[in-house]
């Protein structure tokens, strides 16, 4: 065995000295070649894409490959060595193999999705399906040149039949610092098939907590912009996610694979921007508080809750509606007349409106209509006696122009909005039954706060989506492909009107009901977004592994999730094992001197300065508000360095020692995770409060200690797969 490894280690040695060598002679002969400065516009495109290609090889000298496959297809003659990297390099010389193939050329997805046996293997090639047998499977890990680790997860001649596990948990093994990373070289089977899914899909993803959602997303990305070359631009991809940390928290990824210029937003800011309105910080920190921070717990949801009333589809039959009679009768009464004596009948503005600007939406066919009546005033003026009255006349035209426009409806999505809630005086031939479809309490808090000027998220789908009934997609621009990170906190409204500015239902939607903290605005079942879309043009598929904690925090995590909210949607662990789940009761003996305040604070310094001073690169400690979040940073702030409070309005992830509330904890990670006060004064026995648990018990990889008070929430008190106390 030990011989073996000894001589696969050598090859590889060998290997990556040829492979080091090839890559310089390309470099070398790149560099030599002069930059290109002139004005021809190939020459200017060729140059740009050598500069590409010496950035990408010089970064690829550090780490030229992480796999090797060797495969031998039906027809070849003889197996081959497949080297797989994060970007693929041809050979100088011709041959028929590359030095470097990419991640995400054809061939390489069988280093994926092959899980092992006997029997061919095969994979999609554009020349067809591609079948032969798979030898060997293996992992190298090079860094800055040196090749450092050779681990086989199969090996036909000597292994038993299926892949190991051994190099992924080694890799998940690993601390992380305060960004998320690329996973390419232990990419799973299930994760490949979405990273490699068809383009013009609205693919559907339940992940438990840890399976790699986030990091697939990002993946996919990548593959997207290789496999469609041709098709779809960087430019026009947009990520949606939770907040403006957690773009910062994943923003290397894409970089690390190559890509660069994908928009990354919020969906608030991404509307806000369309509309061109503000949304004050505050609504959404007002939002929060109303929802986590309530003695009491979380209030119901019904129906009636403003969030899921303007997140259903209801709202959009309502404003289909109200557009719909905007269009009946816009064109003002009467004949248009510039200066006396001078009269465009509206039997022809209305040929123009209902006819030939037939094709544009309101805003667009009042603007199209208008410069029309400009230009025949144009052309009237010219006709003018002499030059006293032209004067006189153009004068006069502006005038009545001006006013003739002002009698068109307002085409503007505020105001419209306003009218279907009856916040603002109404045209008379608007149907008076709109309100009675909308909920009372709905109605009446709607009315109150836009007669106040304040509005919320759940306001920004339906005034986006009059905003495109009234104007269309601004110059056909829609995307190639949207991204939705953590999709069950949106609203099948929302979905439905990111669809009007997407080609093709070009989705990725990923997101896990059981983190569904935000249910007073978000899905409850995937069913509310899968059936905006025709069976043909939507796909689903679970992620069930979860790759982020230990066997002992997915297992006791489970618990939670079945005991307190009787999911069926439990987490299967990798085989990784670490310590087991602490429960320490606030009071409990310390294990060191105690170092001020009350036994609270006691605690939650004990178990900070415990954990902080092992090998681990991030902690956090989770409290259930904000408010108290924000109360323990100031206790702990003069002891801790590198500690931070997160309180929602961040940009940026700074790593280190964090204290946040557990409700801004989701998407993010940490290796070890203090969650105060998780007893029952904190955490109900709702199922939301479960959940709310469930998250922050999720965010630890390889330590979870949970300190209490007196009396634990009903999921919590059997303690089963726990140990209580401090460590000795
Ligand atoms: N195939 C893999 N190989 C190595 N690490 C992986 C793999 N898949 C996921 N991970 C790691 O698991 C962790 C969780 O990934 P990620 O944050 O993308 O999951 P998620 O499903 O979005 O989680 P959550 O919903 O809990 O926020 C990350 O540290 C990621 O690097």
């Amino acid at each position: 065995m030990e011989d073996n490894f000894q001589s696969a280690y050598q090859e590889e040695e060998d290997r990556l000295n040829s492979a080091l060598t090839e890559i310089d002679t390309v470099l070398e002969r790149l560099r030599g070649i002069p930059v290109y400065t002139g004005h021809d516009y190939t020459e200017q495109a060729l140059e740009a894409s050598r500069e590409q290609r010496r950035k990408d090889l010089a970064k690829l000298r550090q780490e030229p490959y992480f796999g090797r496959l060797d495969f031998q297809g039906k027809d070849e003659e003889e197996r081959k060595a497949l080297y797989i990297g994060k970007i693929g390099v041809d050979r100088e010389q011709v041959s028929d193999r590359p030095l470097v193939i990419d991640w995400r050329a054809p061939v390489a997805s069988l280093f994926y999705s092959f899980t092992g046996g006997t029997e061919p293997a095969s994979y999609e090639a554009p020349e067809g399906l591609i079948e032969g047998l798979v030898y060997l499977k293996r992992n190298v890990v090079i860094r800055k040149q040196i090749l450092e680790r050779v681990a086989d997860t199969y090996n036909r001649d000597s292994d038993g039949p299926a892949v190991s596990d051994e190099f992924l948990v080694y890799r998940l093994g690993e601390n992380k610092d305060n960004r998320l990373r690329d996973i390419v070289s232990t990419i799973q089977e299930e994760q490949d098939k979405i990273i490699r899914a068809a383009k013009n899909t609205a693919l559907i993803i339940q992940g438990v907590a840890g399976s790699g959602k986030t990091t697939v997303a990002l993946h996919r990305l990548a593959f997207l912009l290789y496999q469609y070359k041709e098709q779809v631009s960087a430019e026009k991809m947009i990520i949606f996610a939770p907040n403006r940390m957690f773009l910062d928290y994943i923003s290397d990824v894409l970089p690390e694979l190559g890509v660069g210029n994908i928009a990354q937003s919020t969906f608030p800011d991404w509307a806000a921007d369309v509309l061109g309105v503000v949304l004050p910080e505050q609504n959404a920190a007002e939002t929060m508080s109303h929802w986590f921070e309530r003695e009491g717990g979380m209030p119901e949801i019904t129906g009636e809750t403003p969030g899921r009333f303007k997140g259903s589809t209801a709202l959009m039959g309502i404003i289909d509606s109200a557009i719909g009679l905007l269009e009946n009768g816009t064109v003002p009464e009467g004949d248009f007349s510039p200066w006396d004596g001078s009269v465009l009948r509206r039997s022809m503005i209305l040929r123009w409106h209902n006819e030939e600007y037939a094709p544009y939406p309101p805003a667009k066919r009042k603007e199209r209509v208008m410069a029309r009546i400009h230009r025949w005033i144009e052309m009237e003026l010219k006709k003018s006696p002499s030059a006293a009255a032209l004067k006189d006349r153009k004068k006069k035209s502006a005038a009545r122009e001006k006013a003739y426009s002002a009698k068109w409806p307002k085409y503007d999505p505020l105001t419209i909005y306003k009218q279907i809630f009856r916040a603002v005086k109404v045209p008379e031939d608007w149907p008076a039954e709109a309100p009675e479809r909308i909920p009372q309490g709905v109605l009446v808090s709607t009315v109150k706060d836009l007669k106040k000027g304040i509005l919320h998220e759940e306001d920004l789908p339906p005034l986006l989506y009059i905003h495109y009934l009234l104007n269309g997609s601004e110059g056909g621009s829609r995307f190639d492909h949207i991204v939705i990170d953590e999709a069950q906190d949106f609203s099948p409204f929302q979905i439905a009107v990111l669809d009007l500015y997407v080609k093709g239902h070009s989705f990725t939607i990923l997101g896990d009901l059981s983190q569904g903290i935000h249910a007073y605005k978000g899905v409850h079942a995937w069913e509310e977004m899968q059936t905006l879309f025709a069976p043909e043009q939507t796909a689903y598929h679970a992620l069930t592994r979860s790759y982020r904690s230990t066997m002992e925090i997915i297992e006791f995590a489970n618990g939670i999730l079945s005991a307190g909210v009787g999911s069926s949607l439990l987490a299967v662990p990798v085989f990784r094992s670490g310590n087991p789940v602490r429960l320490i009761a606030y009071g409990q003996p310390l294990p060191g001197p105690a170092a001020g305040g009350d036994s609270r604070l006691q605690a939650v310094r004990t178990a900070l300065a415990s954990l902080s001073g092992r090998e681990y690169r991030t902690v956090a400690v989770l409290t259930r508000s904000l408010r108290e979040a924000a109360e323990l940073y100031t206790e702990l702030a003069g002891q801790f360095e590198d500690i931070h409070l997160i309180d929602g309005s961040m940009t940026e992830y700074r790593g280190g020692l964090s204290v946040l509330p557990v409700y801004l904890s989701k998407g993010l990670e940490f290796d070890a995770v203090i969650l105060a006060d998780a007893d029952s004064d904190h955490y109900g026995s709702a199922a939301w409060d479960a959940k709310l648990m469930y998250v922050g018990c999720t965010r630890a990889l390889h330590e979870l200690w949970m300190l209490h008070g007196e009396g634990l929430p009903p999921y919590l008190q059997n303690g089963e797969g726990t140990v209580q106390g401090w460590p000795e």
